[in-house]
C-alpha cells in the first residue's frame, strides 16, 4: 500500500481537494488513517447488505473509489442473482476499481460506471451504500439524491449512510474535532499535512449535523432510520423503506 504524502511538502497555496490520481494512489492509506473507524464500517456494512440483499436485485455502491464497500458485501451476501453497481465520477478512482474488482469478482456480477451519481437512474435496488459520499454533494443537492435513491429502492430494501458528522453544540464539535486531530497526529500525519488538508477540504467536504441527516432520510420517505457506527466525528446510519 503507497503511503499518502499529498500534503506533506508546503504547498504555497492549497488547492480544492480533489480525487485525482495522485490521491487514487494513496487512496487506502489515507482514508485509513483519516477516517476513524473506516475499516470497521467496512466490515460491517457487508454484514448488514447481507441481512437486506434480495435475490435477483442491485446493490449500488455510490461514490464507490476503490470499491472496498463492494468487495466487503460481496463477500458476505448470500442471495443469488445478485449484481454490484458501483459508480464514482473520478476516471482515477473508477480505473482502479474496475481492475480490483475485476480480481475478486466474476464478470457479470458487477458493473463500474464513471458517472455523477446523481446522474444514474437507480432500478431494483434492494442495498445503495453512501459511504463518506453524499458530504461531497452541495448541501441544496442532497436531499433529491436521497428521494432518487428511496425511489429506486425495492420495499424492505435498505440505505447506509456514512457521513463526517458535525454538531450544533459547540463544545461537543471542539471535543470530537480535536480528538479526531489527535487520531490523524497518532496515524503519522503532521500538522503541516492536517491543516492543508483541512483547507484544501473546507468548501469541498461540507459535513451536516446527525439531526439534519435523520430529517433529510424522512423528508425522503425513510420511515426507520437507525444509528449502528460513531467513531468520534465520523458515523454510519441505515435507513429501510418500509
Ligand atoms: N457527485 C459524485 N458522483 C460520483 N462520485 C462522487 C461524487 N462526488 C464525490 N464522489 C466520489 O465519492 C468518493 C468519496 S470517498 C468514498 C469512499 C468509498 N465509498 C469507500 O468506502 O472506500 C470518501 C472520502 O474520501 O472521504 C470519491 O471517490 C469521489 O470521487
Ligand atoms: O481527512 C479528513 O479530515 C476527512 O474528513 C476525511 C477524508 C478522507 C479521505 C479523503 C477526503 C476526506
Amino acid at each position: 500500500m503507497q503511503r499518502d504524502s499529498i500534503y506533506a511538502l508546503p504547498q504555497g497555496q492549497v488547492v480544492d481537494f480533489a480525487f485525482n490520481e495522485a490521491v487514487a494512489d494513496v487512496f487506502p492509506d489515507m482514508i485509513r488513517r483519516s477516517v476513524p473507524g473506516y475499516e470497521t464500517i467496512i466490515g460491517l456494512l457487508g454484514v448488514i447488505a447481507r441481512r437486506y440483499a434480495q435475490p435477483n436485485t442491485q446493490i449500488y455502491d455510490l461514490g464507490c473509489s476503490l470499491g472496498a464497500a463492494t468487495l466487503s458485501m460481496a463477500s458476505q451476501v448470500r442471495a443469488d442473482g445478485v449484481r454490484f453497481v458501483c459508480v464514482d465520477n473520478s476516471v482515477a478512482m473508477t480505473r482502479r476499481c474496475e481492475q480490483i474488482l475485476q480480481r475478486h469478482l466474476p464478470m457479470g456480477q458487477f458493473q463500474v460506471e464513471c458517472a455523477d451519481i446523481q446522474a444514474i437512474s437507480l432500478e431494483k435496488a434492494s442495498v445503495v451504500v453512501l459511504n463518506f459520499t453524499l458530504q461531497f454533494l452541495k448541501p441544496a443537492e442532497r436531499l433529491l439524491m436521497l428521494c432518487k435513491i428511496y425511489e429506486g429502492l425495492l420495499p424492505g430494501g435498505v440505505l447506509i449512510l456514512s457521513e463526517k458528522l458535525q454538531f450544533a453544540d459547540a463544545s461537543e464539535q471542539a471535543l470530537l474535532t480535536d480528538i479526531h486531530l489527535e487520531f490523524k497526529r497518532a496515524n503519522g500525519y503532521s500538522e503541516l499535512e492536517i491543516s492543508q488538508k483541512r483547507s484544501a477540504l473546507e468548501n469541498v467536504l461540507i459535513p451536516d449535523t446527525f439531526e439534519q441527516q435523520v430529517e433529510r432520510l424522512q423528508a425522503a420517505g425513510f420511515s426507520q432510520t437507525v444509528k449502528w457506527f460513531q467513531g468520534f466525528n465520523f458515523a454510519s446510519l441505515l435507513a429501510v423503506k418500509v
